[in-house]
Protein backbone atom coordinates (compact mmCIF):
# COMPACT_ATOMS: atom_id res chain seq x y z
CA UNK A 1 0.00 0.00 0.00
CA UNK A 2 1.62 3.40 -0.61
CA UNK A 3 2.64 5.99 1.81
CA UNK A 4 0.63 9.37 1.50
CA UNK A 5 3.29 10.57 3.48
CA UNK A 6 6.96 9.67 4.26
CA UNK A 7 10.19 11.44 5.27
CA UNK A 8 13.74 9.77 4.78
CA UNK A 9 16.87 11.07 6.41
CA UNK A 10 15.33 14.98 6.72
CA UNK A 11 17.54 17.47 7.98
CA UNK A 12 16.25 20.86 8.49
CA UNK A 13 17.92 24.33 10.12
CA UNK A 14 16.22 27.12 11.53
CA UNK A 15 18.72 30.38 10.83
CA UNK A 16 21.86 27.83 10.72
CA UNK A 17 20.48 26.24 14.13
CA UNK A 18 19.38 22.29 13.38
CA UNK A 19 15.95 21.17 14.20
CA UNK A 20 15.29 17.75 12.31
CA UNK A 21 18.58 15.60 12.03
CA UNK A 22 17.68 12.59 9.80
CA UNK A 23 14.32 12.18 10.62
CA UNK A 24 12.25 9.44 9.48
CA UNK A 25 8.55 9.01 9.09
CA UNK A 26 5.77 6.82 7.51
CA UNK A 27 2.80 7.90 7.41
CA UNK A 28 0.30 4.25 6.60
CA UNK A 29 -3.08 5.05 4.28
CA UNK A 30 -6.08 5.40 6.18
CA UNK A 31 -4.37 6.19 9.72
CA UNK A 32 -4.37 8.56 11.91
CA UNK A 33 -0.50 9.24 13.84
CA UNK A 34 -0.57 11.49 16.83
CA UNK A 35 2.73 13.58 17.16
CA UNK A 36 3.82 14.01 20.28
CA UNK A 37 7.70 15.47 21.51
CA UNK A 38 8.34 18.33 23.87
CA UNK A 39 7.65 22.01 23.05
CA UNK A 40 9.97 23.14 20.93
CA UNK A 41 11.27 20.08 19.65
CA UNK A 42 10.53 20.54 15.81
CA UNK A 43 6.90 19.47 15.35
CA UNK A 44 5.87 22.43 13.62
CA UNK A 45 8.90 22.70 11.51
CA UNK A 46 8.02 18.56 10.25
CA UNK A 47 4.24 19.80 9.72
CA UNK A 48 5.81 22.80 7.80
CA UNK A 49 7.86 20.42 5.58
CA UNK A 50 5.75 17.62 5.27
CA UNK A 51 3.01 20.67 3.62
CA UNK A 52 5.64 21.57 1.61
CA UNK A 53 5.79 25.05 3.03
CA UNK A 54 9.63 24.49 3.55
CA UNK A 55 12.27 22.46 1.72
CA UNK A 56 14.95 20.27 3.59
CA UNK A 57 18.05 20.90 3.64
CA UNK A 58 18.83 16.91 3.13
CA UNK A 59 16.75 14.22 2.72
CA UNK A 60 13.08 13.71 1.31
CA UNK A 61 9.43 14.23 1.79
CA UNK A 62 7.55 12.74 -0.70
CA UNK A 63 3.82 13.20 -0.50
CA UNK A 64 1.22 10.89 -2.46
CA UNK A 65 -1.94 13.05 -2.27
CA UNK A 66 -4.27 14.64 -4.22
CA UNK A 67 -6.00 17.51 -1.96
CA UNK A 68 -4.07 18.60 1.32
CA UNK A 69 -5.34 20.16 4.58
CA UNK A 70 -3.56 21.90 6.83
CA UNK A 71 -5.05 23.03 10.25
CA UNK A 72 -2.31 25.65 11.49
CA UNK A 73 -1.42 25.88 15.17
CA UNK A 74 -3.21 29.38 15.01
CA UNK A 75 -6.14 29.04 13.33
CA UNK A 76 -5.30 31.90 10.51
CA UNK A 77 -8.81 33.08 9.65
CA UNK A 78 -8.94 35.67 7.07
CA UNK A 79 -10.42 38.76 9.47
CA UNK A 80 -13.05 40.33 7.23
CA UNK A 81 -14.99 36.99 6.56
CA UNK A 82 -17.46 35.09 8.52
CA UNK A 83 -16.87 31.60 9.76
CA UNK A 84 -18.64 30.79 6.59
CA UNK A 85 -17.39 32.91 4.19
CA UNK A 86 -13.64 31.10 5.67
CA UNK A 87 -14.71 28.02 5.03
CA UNK A 88 -16.37 29.06 1.35
CA UNK A 89 -12.62 30.75 0.46
CA UNK A 90 -11.21 27.70 0.52
CA UNK A 91 -13.64 25.76 -1.54
CA UNK A 92 -12.94 28.56 -4.54
CA UNK A 93 -10.45 26.53 -6.11
CA UNK A 94 -12.76 23.04 -6.41
CA UNK A 95 -15.14 23.23 -9.49
CA UNK A 96 -18.41 24.28 -7.60
CA UNK A 97 -21.50 26.58 -7.92
CA UNK A 98 -21.54 29.17 -5.58
CA UNK A 99 -24.61 27.05 -4.07
CA UNK A 100 -23.03 23.79 -3.58
CA UNK A 101 -19.89 25.71 -2.06
CA UNK A 102 -22.07 27.46 0.56
CA UNK A 103 -24.13 24.07 1.33
CA UNK A 104 -20.63 22.39 1.64
CA UNK A 105 -19.18 24.87 3.76
CA UNK A 106 -22.78 25.38 5.80
CA UNK A 107 -22.45 21.07 6.31
CA UNK A 108 -18.75 21.46 7.53
CA UNK A 109 -19.73 24.02 10.02
CA UNK A 110 -22.30 22.31 11.73
CA UNK A 111 -20.21 19.10 11.86
CA UNK A 112 -17.57 20.79 13.82
CA UNK A 113 -20.30 22.06 15.66
CA UNK A 114 -21.22 25.32 14.51
CA UNK A 115 -24.16 26.57 13.64
CA UNK A 116 -26.17 29.01 11.41
CA UNK A 117 -25.71 31.52 14.61
CA UNK A 118 -21.74 30.82 14.61
CA UNK A 119 -21.62 30.58 11.06
CA UNK A 120 -22.36 34.43 10.23
CA UNK A 121 -20.27 35.46 12.93
CA UNK A 122 -16.41 37.27 12.54
CA UNK A 123 -13.06 35.41 13.41
CA UNK A 124 -13.15 38.57 16.02
CA UNK A 125 -16.65 37.84 17.37
CA UNK A 126 -15.72 33.94 18.17
CA UNK A 127 -13.88 32.30 21.00
CA UNK A 128 -10.25 30.35 20.35
CA UNK A 129 -12.03 27.16 20.36
CA UNK A 130 -14.66 28.46 18.15
CA UNK A 131 -12.18 29.83 15.29
CA UNK A 132 -10.32 26.60 15.70
CA UNK A 133 -13.57 24.99 14.71
CA UNK A 134 -13.72 27.09 11.60
CA UNK A 135 -9.84 26.25 10.68
CA UNK A 136 -10.56 22.45 11.20
CA UNK A 137 -14.45 22.89 8.93
CA UNK A 138 -12.03 24.58 6.52
CA UNK A 139 -9.56 21.83 6.10
CA UNK A 140 -12.18 19.08 5.63
CA UNK A 141 -14.44 21.11 3.52
CA UNK A 142 -12.18 20.78 0.56
CA UNK A 143 -12.24 16.79 1.18
CA UNK A 144 -8.41 16.29 2.06
CA UNK A 145 -6.57 12.73 1.33
CA UNK A 146 -3.92 13.65 3.30
CA UNK A 147 -4.68 16.31 6.79
CA UNK A 148 -1.92 17.37 8.84
CA UNK A 149 -2.80 19.12 12.20
CA UNK A 150 -1.03 21.18 14.53
CA UNK A 151 -2.75 21.18 17.41
CA UNK A 152 -6.26 21.97 16.24
CA UNK A 153 -7.87 21.33 19.68
CA UNK A 154 -5.72 23.19 21.89
CA UNK A 155 -8.40 26.01 23.16
CA UNK A 156 -11.43 23.24 23.37
CA UNK A 157 -12.25 21.63 26.65
CA UNK A 158 -11.91 17.62 26.90
CA UNK A 159 -16.09 16.98 25.69
CA UNK A 160 -16.00 18.90 22.64
CA UNK A 161 -12.24 17.60 21.94
CA UNK A 162 -13.44 13.73 21.95
CA UNK A 163 -16.36 15.06 19.84
CA UNK A 164 -13.74 16.50 17.27
CA UNK A 165 -12.14 13.34 17.21
CA UNK A 166 -14.98 11.17 16.67
CA UNK A 167 -15.71 13.62 13.36
CA UNK A 168 -11.89 13.01 12.39
CA UNK A 169 -12.18 8.85 12.61
CA UNK A 170 -15.72 9.23 11.33
CA UNK A 171 -14.46 10.69 8.26
CA UNK A 172 -10.85 8.57 8.02
CA UNK A 173 -13.36 5.34 8.07
CA UNK A 174 -16.12 6.93 5.22
CA UNK A 175 -12.98 7.87 3.13
CA UNK A 176 -9.76 6.82 4.03
CA UNK A 177 -8.08 9.86 4.78
CA UNK A 178 -5.00 9.73 6.34
CA UNK A 179 -4.11 12.20 9.24
CA UNK A 180 -1.05 13.65 11.18
CA UNK A 181 -2.03 15.51 14.42
CA UNK A 182 0.14 17.20 16.63
CA UNK A 183 -0.85 17.09 20.56
CA UNK A 184 0.45 17.56 24.12
CA UNK A 185 -2.23 15.36 25.55
CA UNK A 186 -0.37 11.77 25.80
CA UNK A 187 -4.13 10.23 26.90
CA UNK A 188 -5.55 11.18 23.93
CA UNK A 189 -2.68 10.10 21.46
CA UNK A 190 -3.68 6.44 23.05
CA UNK A 191 -7.25 6.71 22.90
CA UNK A 192 -8.05 8.66 19.60
CA UNK A 193 -4.73 7.65 17.44
CA UNK A 194 -4.04 4.62 15.23
CA UNK A 195 0.00 5.26 15.17
CA UNK A 196 1.86 7.40 18.07
CA UNK A 197 5.47 9.00 16.39
CA UNK A 198 7.46 10.36 19.41
CA UNK A 199 9.92 13.34 18.26
CA UNK A 200 12.91 14.18 20.43
CA UNK A 201 16.47 15.58 19.20
CA UNK A 202 15.10 16.18 15.98
CA UNK A 203 14.20 12.96 14.89
CA UNK A 204 11.40 10.21 15.68
CA UNK A 205 12.60 8.04 18.77
CA UNK A 206 9.27 6.07 19.10
CA UNK A 207 6.77 4.79 16.35
CA UNK A 208 3.84 2.54 16.99
CA UNK A 209 0.53 1.71 18.43
CA UNK A 210 -0.19 4.05 21.05
CA UNK A 211 -1.14 1.18 23.40
CA UNK A 212 2.00 -0.84 22.65
N1 LIG B 1 10.64 30.72 11.67
C1 LIG B 1 11.57 30.37 12.57
N2 LIG B 1 12.74 30.99 12.60
C2 LIG B 1 13.70 30.64 13.49
N3 LIG B 1 13.56 29.65 14.39
C3 LIG B 1 12.40 29.00 14.41
C4 LIG B 1 11.33 29.32 13.50
N4 LIG B 1 10.30 28.49 13.75
C5 LIG B 1 10.69 27.69 14.76
N5 LIG B 1 11.94 28.00 15.16
C6 LIG B 1 12.70 27.31 16.23
O1 LIG B 1 12.80 25.95 15.86
C7 LIG B 1 12.61 25.11 16.99
C8 LIG B 1 11.43 24.17 16.74
O2 LIG B 1 10.24 24.95 16.68
P1 LIG B 1 8.82 24.29 16.39
O3 LIG B 1 7.82 25.40 16.40
O4 LIG B 1 8.91 23.45 15.17
O5 LIG B 1 8.66 23.36 17.69
P2 LIG B 1 7.35 22.64 18.28
O6 LIG B 1 7.76 21.28 18.69
O7 LIG B 1 6.22 22.75 17.30
O8 LIG B 1 7.03 23.53 19.55
P3 LIG B 1 5.62 23.76 20.34
O9 LIG B 1 5.21 22.42 20.90
O10 LIG B 1 5.98 24.72 21.43
O11 LIG B 1 4.64 24.31 19.36
C9 LIG B 1 12.42 26.04 18.19
O12 LIG B 1 13.66 26.17 18.82
C10 LIG B 1 11.97 27.33 17.56
O13 LIG B 1 12.39 28.42 18.35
Amino acid sequence: MSEPLRLDGVDFAHDGRPVLRGLDLILPAGTITALMGPSGCGKSTLIALAAGLLTPDAGRVARRCTRLGIVFQDPALLPWKTALGNVGFALRGLDLGAAERRARAVAMLDAVGLGPGDAGKYPRQLSGGMRQRVALARALAVEPDLLLCDEPFAALDAEPRRALWQLLRDIRDRTGLTMLVVTHDRDEARTEADCLAVMADGRITQSGQPGA
